[in-house]
Order: structure tokens, then C-alpha cells, then sequence
């Protein structure tokens, strides 16, 4: 994957949280309403991830019509917002909450309509209250090339008070 975005070289190394989701389970999603995993939004990605070993997570992606940006390809935004969750939900596995600050993606290739996905998302570390994390997005079934990655991103994600930080805006996000 290409990218302008840098990573620190003395990241400290992720560590998996204590009462998180063992390694094969799905991990639930953060809030109902959530445009990327929730179960009750009602335009929403619905994206769900299965934990892995270490601060990992996995995760598949049918790309729909709805997903449509340029002809027949789906929309970037559309995958910005994937890479932004698949790695969101993979970085609870640490057993806390963080925001994103900054997202990076590469879209290396175009993207079909009716392509299905496979989602890696794996934190890479961690300085103070900053958290990295790459994700890449391969297409399922397809001879493509070994597998190779048609699209990648790198996101930084700062650590917050989950009631400071959410407090205010809480009930307006639990709505029908
Ligand atoms: C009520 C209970 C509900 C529970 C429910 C759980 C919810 C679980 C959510 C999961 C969600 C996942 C999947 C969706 C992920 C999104 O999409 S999140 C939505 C989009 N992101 C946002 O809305 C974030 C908006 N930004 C902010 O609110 C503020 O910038 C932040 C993040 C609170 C930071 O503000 P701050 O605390 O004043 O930060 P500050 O002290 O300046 O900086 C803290 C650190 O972050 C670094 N930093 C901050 N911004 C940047 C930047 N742009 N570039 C580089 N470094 C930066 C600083 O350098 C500093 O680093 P250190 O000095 O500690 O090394």
C-alpha cells in the first residue's frame, strides 16, 4: 500500500484488554445507531467484525448498489467510512474508547459494485493517548493477483472518557 501517512517507530506495543471478546467472537457493536456497525441504523454499513489473536479483527463486506460513487465502483467515502469502523471496532479490543483524529486511505484499485470484501484491521500501537491502526480491504473470491490488497488505510485514534466525551450527545445518537 502506498502512503504519505507515518507511523512512529517507537510505538508501544498493543495490549489486548482483560474482559474484551475472546479471539473467533464477533465484537459487539459500540452503539446501536452507528452509521458503521450498528444493527438499528437504517442506512447504515452494518459492519461486523470478528476479533483475532492480539489486537486484530477481521471482517467481510458485500459491496451493494447503495455503495455506488463513480459508475459501477463503490463511492470512496463509503470506504473511508469502512476502514474508519473495521479499525474502530478492532482497537476495542484493547478494552477502552478512542476517537479518530486522522484517516488515511489508499485506493489503489477501483472497487466493483457486487465485489465482497475481506476486512484486516490490526492496531499497531500505541504513544500516550494515541493509538495507530492499518486495515486493508482484499477482494474475496476473485483470482486477483495473490490476494493482493485493493484498497488500505492508516488511522490515528485518540483516547477519551467515553461519558465526558459522548455525555452530551448520548441520547440525541440512541433515537429511532
Ligand atoms: C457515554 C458512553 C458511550 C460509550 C460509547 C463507546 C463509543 C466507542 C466509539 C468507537 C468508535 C469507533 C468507530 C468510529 C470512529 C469515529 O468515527 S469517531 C468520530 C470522528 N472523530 C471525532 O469526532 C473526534 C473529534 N475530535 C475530538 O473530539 C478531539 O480532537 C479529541 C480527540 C477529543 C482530542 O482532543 P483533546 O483531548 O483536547 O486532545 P489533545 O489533548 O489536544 O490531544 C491528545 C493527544 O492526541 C493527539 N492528537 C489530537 N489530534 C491529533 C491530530 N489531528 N493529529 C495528531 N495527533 C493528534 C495530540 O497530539 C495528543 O497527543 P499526546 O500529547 O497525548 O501524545
Amino acid at each position: 500500500m502506498r502512503t504519505t501517512f507515518v507511523v512512529p517507530d517507537d510505538l508501544d506495543a498493543p495490549r489486548r484488554g482483560d474482559d474484551v471478546v475472546a479471539p473467533g467472537d464477533t465484537i459487539p457493536p459500540h452503539n446501536p445507531m452507528c452509521y458503521g456497525c450498528g444493527p438499528r441504523s437504517p442506512h447504515g454499513l452494518h459492519l461486523s467484525m470478528i476479533a483475532g489473536e492480539g489486537v486484530t479483527a477481521t471482517g467481510e463486506l458485500l459491496v451493494e448498489p447503495r455503495f455506488e460513487g463513480g459508475p459501477g465502483v463503490i463511492h470512496g467515502g463509503i470506504l473511508a467510512s469502512v476502514f474508519d469502523e473495521s479499525m474502530g471496532l478492532g482497537l476495542m479490543l484493547m478494552g477502552l474508547t478512542a476517537v479518530t483524529v486522522v484517516l488515511d486511505i489508499d485506493y489503489a484499485r477501483p472497487v466493483p459494485i457486487g465485489t465482497r470484501l475481506r476486512l484486516d484491521a490490526r492496531v499497531l500501537g500505541t504513544r500516550r493517548r494515541q493509538v495507530y491502526a492499518e486495515a486493508t480491504a482484499t477482494v474475496l473470491g476473485a483470482d486477483r493477483a495473490a490476494g493482493e490488497p485493493v484498497a488500505g488505510a492508516h488511522g490515528l485514534f485518540v483516547i477519551v472518557d467515553p461519558h465526558a466525551h459522548f455525555g452530551p450527545t448520548r441520547d440525541l445518537g440512541q433515537k429511532e
